[in-house]
């Protein structure tokens, strides 16, 4: 039996930085909108835990955010059984969109399911929350406000939007931005805002941006171009990836054929429930009624 489940990207709609707690670690406050576009993972049951990957940069040891989740997974519970897990690297990596983090998420939910574990997504939050602040709110699966340093979670309906995400072939290191001196650390605190326009003004913005762009003139190109293009751009996490809202997904493939060398991009839609969770809930409907459109035996 094989199970394929989607790793979605996010967005950072904006993210402020309100302060610094003594262990280091950032307070902030952040609009996350998952989209419809992400890696992939296929689970098979197997003797062993190991992994396969599509994208031969991108270690399948124990550095690996999907094993380090399944030995998590496993320590929890004391699972003994084994299984084969197959990525299909889509997302940019050090790129702000989420996919290690994301395909953290999937591999606990995706384990949870294959394991027969029946954990709640509370349980796999706080799991998730040992590998990455951003795993949590892929484990509970909605677009949301994030506060704390990025723990506390609040369920948002977002619009329908779609938007152009454009990543300049540079990796980012997150810890590298919020080491960063010069990064700013005082923004006063925010009401959630009242719309996405509202997002997108001048109110709200990207704290590491200014710290980004020095670091990677590029960003700062990235950005310019999608101002010039769209009309509106901002850079998402710690960077590298910036994004623009569009009026419809047509203008995003004109630009995406428009795109400067070396630049890569793709179009999506923001969900407010996350792919993941609606392919699980499939998976599910169709054991309850003995089909088999997502398990092949
Ligand atoms: C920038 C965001 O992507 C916004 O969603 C996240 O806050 C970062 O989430 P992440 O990639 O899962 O980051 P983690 O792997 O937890 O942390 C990487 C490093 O970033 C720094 N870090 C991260 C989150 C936070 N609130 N404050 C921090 O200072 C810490 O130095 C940490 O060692
Ligand atoms: N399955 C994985 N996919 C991507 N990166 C992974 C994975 N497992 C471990 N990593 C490591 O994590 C690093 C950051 O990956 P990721 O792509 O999640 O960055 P990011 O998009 O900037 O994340 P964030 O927005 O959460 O800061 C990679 O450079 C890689 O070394």
């Amino acid at each position: 039996m094989t199970l394929t489940l989607p790793a979605p990207a996010k967005l950072n709609l904006f993210l402020h930085i309100t302060g610094q707690r003594p262990d280091g670690y950032h307070c902030l406050q952040t609009l996350f909108a998952l989209l419809d576009h992400g890696d992939s993972l296929t689970f098979s049951p197997s003797d062993k835990l190991q992994m396969h990957c599509n994208d031969p940069q991108l270690p399948c040891d124990e550095s690996n955010l999907i094993l380090r989740a399944a030995s998590l997974l496993q320590d929890h519970t004391s699972h003994q059984g084994g299984a084969s897990i197959t990525l299909e690297k889509r997302l940019p990596m050090g790129g702000g969109v989420g996919g290690g983090s994301s395909d953290a998420a999937t591999a606990l939910l995706g384990l949870n399911q294959l394991w027969g574990l029946d954990l709640s997504l509370e349980t796999l939050a706080d799991l998730g929350l040992k590998l990455g602040a951003d795993v949590p709110v892929f484990v509970l699966g909605q677009s949301a406000w994030a506060e704390g340093v990025g723990e506390q979670i609040t369920p948002v309906s977002l619009p329908d939007a779609h938007f152009l995400v454009i990543h300049p072939g540079i990796h980012v290191s997150t810890a590298r931005i919020f080491g960063d001196r010069e990064l700013t650390r005082d923004t006063p605190i925010s009401k959630l805002p009242a719309s996405l326009e509202a997002v997108l003004t001048r109110d709200f913005h990207n704290d590491c941006e200014a710290v980004a762009k020095r670091h990677f003139p590029e960003i700062g190109k990235t950005l310019d171009w999608l101002r010039q293009h769209a009309g509106n751009s901002r850079m998402t996490g710690t960077g590298a990836c910036c994004f623009a809202r569009l009026t419809g997904p047509q203008q995003g493939q004109q630009l995406l054929q428009q795109l400067p060398q070396h630049w890569t991009g793709f179009v999506a839609r923001s969900r407010n429930t996350s792919p993941l969770h609606e392919a699980l809930a499939r998976f599910r409907e169709t054991q309850n009624s003995g089909e088999s459109a997502h398990i092949e035996k």
